[in-house]
């Protein structure tokens, strides 16, 4: 498929002179407004009741993996970073703040907020990229209340949708495998503009291979690729309205008239591809016969617009031939509705026949695209059944994510002024683990890895070949130890002292890191159909502090 991109795609050269510039690409729409309403009130009501020295510790995590799977990929990391880098209250803001906040409140207070920024406020976070699961804090921040609390709702905007659509991008990854290329076409059918970017950006990082979105390209030096629409072949209704049909040799330069070259290709190959002439349209030969000009070394057609078998495939291989006539090599077709495994197959064997009869090897390679209402069940039909598709166009069902549209990440405080909080709840799954804690990865002997550990922050990390206790952290019974291979702490600082606190990877290492996270994992835990839950576990030391905290906690009730 790479071909594909020779005429269709950004030139290399000028992306990755972008590079540079990408890096300081910031989203206008992230700012601090960018919240709601009840941030911004319960501050001033902090403020008022002086806690501004107060300290706290919030957890950035999620409770259930989407999809029905068992892991979740976080992203939106770099995002989050440059929200607190840029994160200043302008005087428009403050004077929109005036208005739209209750009246009474103090002047002072608004001065406060003109001069908040994130520089007390200390970040520590998996990388991004990386497989994560429920209940492992995928960020935590620690400062002064007032600051932390006002990050809440953009930090979970930034990290719920991205982490999604990575998860989403790289499942398509998993179920089409690495041969395949996958082209996102979301962007019309995106949850807006802004949805529509990060669709393309982050399902990139998830595994996709480019998009069709151009202002995605630009910014985030994604390959962009395309073929085109029904609306060219449909502009055309027959042979006459070809204003230009000369076209130049690659090499020698002499010129010959495609269309003819392709109308005597047409009538030769019509008994190969067992079809009729007459059956087929010559608007879509014309309006093929216009492309091919338009991109000789990067012509791909759209064959589904009459019929696939009759008119598509026998007008794409007559103007492909004639193409060849005059040293060009075509890419490929695309497949936009039928039944997409019998009209690959179908393709796949006309495209095979012609290359035996002209003695055209590559035409048995030429691309098959197929687009057209693609989800992961799809693709898993697909190739049961058989199908000889190269590369699959997708949209509606990847930018809308929509087997689950939303990851439910929450943010919740577990430690003020060096003071555990714990949130309980009659769902013990929304029982939140109090205190500032550390998470490791530990691996066993196989290579894989095997559990998630969360430890209180004092406590001594695991170490490889001794011993550790494991507990679930609710049910008393469930428990084990680990002899663990490897450990892996999973956090790190990228933010404190008011800048960036790592050297942040770039987007394609960002993509790296998920196929290589994803490798770490066993394969039960990453298949569609009833996939193995990975385990999540606190020390015994963690497990006995939130169950003090939780009987300290909980009322004792009146029995009546
Ligand atoms: N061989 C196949 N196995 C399983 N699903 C398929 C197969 N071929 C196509 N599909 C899917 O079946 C659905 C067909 O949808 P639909 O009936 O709306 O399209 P169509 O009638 O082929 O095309 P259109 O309405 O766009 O002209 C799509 O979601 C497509 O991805
Ligand atoms: O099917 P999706 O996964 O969303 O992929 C993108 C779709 O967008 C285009 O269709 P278009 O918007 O022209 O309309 P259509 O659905 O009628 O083909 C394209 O032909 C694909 O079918
Ligand atoms: O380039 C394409 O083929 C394309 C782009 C967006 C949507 N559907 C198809
Ligand atoms: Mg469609």
């Amino acid at each position: 498929m790479s071909s594909l991109n020779r005429e269709l795609s950004t030139d290399s050269a000028f992306a990755a002179g972008r590079n540079s510039w990408n890096r300081h690409y910031h989203n206008s729409v992230v700012q601090p407004l960018l919240t709601d309403l009840y941030q911004i009130t319960m501050a001033y009501a902090y403020w008022k009741s002086g806690k501004i020295d107060d300290h706290a510790v919030f957890d950035l995590f999620f409770r259930t993996n989407p999809f029905q799977g068992e892991f979740t990929i976080f992203a939106g990391l770099e995002e989050c970073l440059k929200f607190l880098d840029s994160f200043h209250y302008s005087e428009t803001d403050i004077e929109y703040l005036k208005h739209a906040l209750p009246q009474g409140i103090e002047d002072e207070f608004f001065e406060y907020l003109s001069q908040l920024t994130a520089k007390d406020v200390t970040l520590y976070a998996i990388e991004e990229g990386s497989v994560a699961f429920p209940r492992v804090p995928l960020i935590k921040v620690a400062g002064p209340l007032i600051i932390v609390q006002l990050l809440e709702t953009t930090l979970l905007t930034l990290v719920n949708y991205a982490s999604l659509m990575a998860t989403n991008a790289a499942r398509y990854r998993m179920v089409a495998g690495k041969h395949i290329h996958l082209l996102e076409f979301g962007l019309r059918r995106a949850q807006g503009p802004d949805g529509g970017l990060s669709a393309s950006k982050y399902s990139y990082i998830g595994g996709f291979d480019g998009t069709s979105n151009v202002l995605a390209g630009k910014l985030f030096n994604i390959p962009v690729k395309g073929t085109h629409a029904h609306a060219y072949i449909t502009s055309f209704t027959g042979i006459d309205e070809l204003k230009t049909r000369v076209l130049q040799h690659k090499e020698d330069g002499t010129t010959r008239d495609l269309l003819e070259l392709a109308m005597e290709h047409r009538a030769a190959i019509a008994s190969v591809l067992d079809v009729s002439t007459d059956e087929s349209s010559e608007g879509e030969l014309a309006a093929m016969v216009s492309f091919a000009i338009a991109f000789p070394d990067g012509f791909m057609a759209l064959v589904d617009t009459y019929d696939v078998k009759r008119s598509g495939l026998l007008n794409f291989c007559a103007v492909a031939l004639g193409l060849n006539d005059q040293g060009y090599r075509a890419i490929g077709i695309r497949i936009d509705s039928g039944d997409l495994a019998y009209l690959s197959c179908l393709a796949r064997e006309t495209f095979e026949r012609i290359a035996e009869r002209f003695k055209l090897p590559w035409f048995s390679k030429l691309t098959i695209v197929a687009s057209n209402d693609i989800n992961e069940d799809t693709i898993l039909s697909l190739n049961e059944q058989g199908h000889k598709i190269d590369c699959f166009g997708i949209g509606t069902h990847l930018v809308t994510c929509q087997r689950q549209p939303a990851l439910g990440c929450v943010y919740k405080m577990v430690e003020i002024n060096n003071q555990p909080r714990i949130k309980l709840s009659q769902d013990v799954g929304k029982v939140t683990m109090p205190g500032s804690k550390n998470v490791f990865r530990l691996y066993g002997a196989d290579g894989h890895a095997l559990i998630d550990l969360l430890q209180r922050v004092d406590e001594n990390p695991p170490e490889v070949g001794q011993k550790v206790l494991c507990r679930h952290p609710f049910q008393e019974s469930k428990r084990a130890y680990v002899i663990p291979t490897q450990v892996e702490p999973l956090y790190r600082v990228y933010w404190a002292e008011g800048r960036v606190a790592q050297v942040l990877p770039s987007l394609e290492e960002v993509r790296e890191r998920v196929q290589a996270s994803l490798r770490t994992l066993r394969q039960d835990h990453k298949r569609t159909l009833n996939p193995t839950p990975y385990k999540v576990a606190v020390s015994d030391n963690l497990y006995n502090f939130i169950h003090e905290l939780w009987l300290q906690n909980a009322p004792i009730g009146e029995l009546s």
